[in-house]
């Protein structure tokens, strides 16, 4: 074999793999990912001399061919892409990739401790991170040209010397130094392909070992030799790069299961697709929220043309999109920096705000055009939308009027058949259908119904104009949702975990408007006026209500808490509860204020108030039943006291509705219902 040349490639420092190596510490496998794109590559500018009319002969099938030697304890990847020549060796690896490695070490000096995103397009030299020996050997397309073997140790030396390969292309086979024998392992290999390489345009096979052909007793040994096989690893199609137009929701939904199998279906997606003024390819989806979601974690691949490089890119999206998932395929994300250099990139900042537009139009559309998806999807997208209005002003302009609400009113339209409609086009010389579409749907498949703030406004302007009754949740404060309903005021539920932090944001921005949470305060509506005037008692000039206030005050004894009495409107004589206890807005808000502050839970406070229903059949018993046991004896008479007690469980019941009770209260609930029940017992067996 005739040496063609023997020297030292041009770095300045001596032996600077294993530098190179300590700083990538875990990310040894990337050699492979770099070795196979520039295989990938070398097919591509082959593809593209052959266009050119600069080549004589056939491409042929484009092929990466993986092989691994176990004894020699070699790994080689092979391509038949456009090869090199020796001069072209000499340049583009002894001068090119080598003054890269150079450059690499120059970056990294002392700063190997900053997490960079992808170690990506370190080339050629990575091969010398794990190999104790790189060998090439390559023939160029060019009509004539010889093929070359270059082999270097890692050491400034190589050698180049002519070879009598006599196919196209490229092999680099690494001899693995004794710590990197994993890569010896077909699975290791495989797995890293589909890892980095699944998406990369050009089939990758894996040669597979040869098996000793089976021997089945008394049979001629075969001289047969057994034969390699090869397997296809990568699946080759990224459709985030065809044309939205030429992909079915089945192709969306295929793909989603591909990235994550055994998953939950994902809400719906936003394919991204650009190349101005930065180029970016991708598929992000709404996924079903689990309640664990972990909202500082990203869950979106980044790809750059089509090769994987990270599993994070926390630093890309903005932070209320980081639950969705999918991959982002950009070349313009500068990947060879620190992660905080990344975040004050402008342009990965650029690609930030125009991720937010394009799932801002996304849900916008949606909105528009399939309302009843929009409604269905919205438990899981109202808390990337909030989070998006919390976080980003320029978002929050695009999606405050879809925010969209659970109300108590039925929006449900009319449940008989809609009629089909027809009219006369303005040409007149066609019909055109104009059957109501489910556009503006707004149920869900549970049959409750949602509404924007814009709407509810709207629709309950004559009765409260600019107030806003809402419900945090559900369990404890029916009742009051319940009495609100009954007078035909609409309650909106405010009810998800992010809404503790959205409501105040929503009141910030619409100073107009005045919230009032369901068991803060009694909206007139509520009260029937009339009644609670009437004098009872001529002698000391009370009303029904004055008394009714001093029985509970007395039986009560808590000065802090402020008793009203209100006649509660209701259909049935039962309908509004017999007592409620409100907590003012304001007293809650510096409460739950207070609590965070202390990152404690919230206690319920001892000031607050009391409303007795004295529309209520029971507390009208009790008033009876008291003043009875005033006329009756001097001192407590039995009923008396029984109309004490009961006082105080009447008390008690809307209390534990706001989860107010600590373990005494509990406890004298508790023995109190025990002497309640055995009284009435003891009279009914009387
Ligand atoms: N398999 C191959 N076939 C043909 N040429 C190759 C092959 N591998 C490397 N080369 C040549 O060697 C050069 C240097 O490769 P290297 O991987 O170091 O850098 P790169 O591919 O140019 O850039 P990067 O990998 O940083 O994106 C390539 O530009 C190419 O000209």
């Amino acid at each position: 074999m005739t040496v063609l040349e023997q020297g030292n490639i041009t770095i300045h420092t001596e032996n600077i793999f294993p530098i190179i190596k300590k700083s990538l510490y875990s990310d040894h496998e990337i050699f492979l990912r770099e070795l196979v794109s520039n295989g990938v590559d070398a097919i591509e500018k082959l593809k593209m001399v052959s266009y050119a009319g600069e080549m004589s002969g056939e491409i042929g099938e484009p092929e990466i061919i993986i092989s691994i030697d176990k004894e020699k304890k070699t790994l080689s990847i092979s391509d038949n892409g456009i090869g090199m020549t020796a001069d072209e060796v000499k340049k583009y690896i002894n001068q090119v990739a080598f003054s890269s490695a150079e450059e690499f070490i120059e970056k990294y000096k002392g700063g190997a401790d900053q997490p960079i995103i992808g170690h990506f397009g370190l080339g050629f030299y990575s091969s010398f991170i794990v190999a104790s020996q790189v060998e090439i050997d390559t023939l160029s397309y060019k009509d004539g040209a010889q093929a070359v073997h270059w082999t270097c140790d890692g050491s400034p030396s190589f050698q180049l010397e002519e070879s009598d390969r006599t196919t196209r292309g490229t092999t680099i086979t690494l001899t693995l130094q004794g710590d990197e024998e994993e890569y010896l392992e077909e699975a290791r290999i495989k797995q890293l392909v589909k890892t980095y390489c699944d998406f990369m345009p050009v089939p990758i096979k894996m040669m597979k070992a040869a098996e000793p052909a089976a021997k089945t007793e008394g049979e001629e040994e075969t001289t047969a030799e057994p034969k390699e096989t090869l397997e296809v690893v990568n699946q080759q199609k990224s459709i985030w790069r065809s044309s939205p137009r030429d992909l079915k929701d089945e192709d969306y939904l295929e793909f989603y299961r591909y990235l994550y199998p055994f998953q939950e279906e994902p809400l719906l997606w936003v394919h991204l697709k650009t190349d101005y003024p930065f180029d970016i390819n991708g598929i992000l989806y709404f996924p079903k929220l689990k309640p664990d979601v972990d909202v500082t974690k990203g869950n979106l691949k980044l790809f750059c043309n089509r090769v994987f490089v990270s599993e994070h890119c926390e630093e890309i999206i903005p932070q209320f999109l980081l639950p969705m998932r999918g991959i982002i395929d950009s070349p313009d994300i500068p990947l060879n920096v620190s992660r905080s250099a990344l975040q004050m990139d402008r342009t990965v900042r650029k690609i930030a705000d125009f991720i937010a537009k394009k799932v801002a139009d996304r849900l916008k559309a949606l909105y528009k055009e399939d309302r009843s998806h929009y409604v269905k999807c919205w438990k899981d997208l109202g808390t990337f939308v909030k989070f998006g209005y919390l976080n980003d002003e320029k978002f929050k302009k695009q999606i405050e009027d879809i925010i969209i609400y659970r109300t108590t009113a039925d929006l449900a339209p009319a449940t008989e058949e809609k009629p089909a409609v027809q009219v006369e086009t303005e040409a007149g010389d066609a019909w055109e259908d104009v059957t109501p579409t489910d556009e503006a749907a707004t149920t869900d498949e549970k049959g409750d119904s949602y509404t924007t703030l814009e709407e509810y406004l709207e629709r309950n302007k004559e009765r409260q104009e600019n107030r806003v009754f809402y419900c945090t949740e559900p369990a404890s404060q029916s009742t009051y949702v319940e009495l609100h309903k009954a007078q035909g005021l609409e309650v909106l539920y405010l009810d998800a975990f992010i809404d503790t932090h959205f409501i105040s944001y929503l009141e910030r921005d619409r100073s107009e408007v005045k919230f009032s949470r369901v068991d803060s305060e009694l909206d007139d509506t509520l009260l029937d006026k009339e009644k609670e005037a009437e004098i009872v008692d001529p002698k000391t000039n009370k009303t029904r209500s004055e008394q009714i206030k001093e029985l509970f005050e007395n039986a009560l004894g808590k000065p802090q808490v402020t008793i009203r009495t209100e006649s509660l409107k209701s259909e049935t004589p039962q309908g509004a509860p017999p007592a409620m206890v409100l907590l003012p807005e304001a007293m809650r808000r510096l409460r739950d204020m207070t609590a965070l502050l202390q990152q404690e839970t919230a206690l319920f406070p001892d000031e607050h108030i009391l409303v007795v229903n004295t529309a209520h059949p029971m507390i009208q018993n009790l008033a009876n039943l008291s003043q009875s046991s005033i006329l009756q004896t001097e001192g407590v008479s039995p009923s008396g006291e029984l109309a004490n007690l009961m006082c105080q469980h009447v008390y008690d019941f809307p209390l534990m509705a706001q989860k107010a009770f600590d373990a005494e209260s509990m406890k004298s609930f508790v023995d109190r219902s025990n002497q309640v029940l055995t009284r009435l017992t003891d009279s009914a067996a009387k």
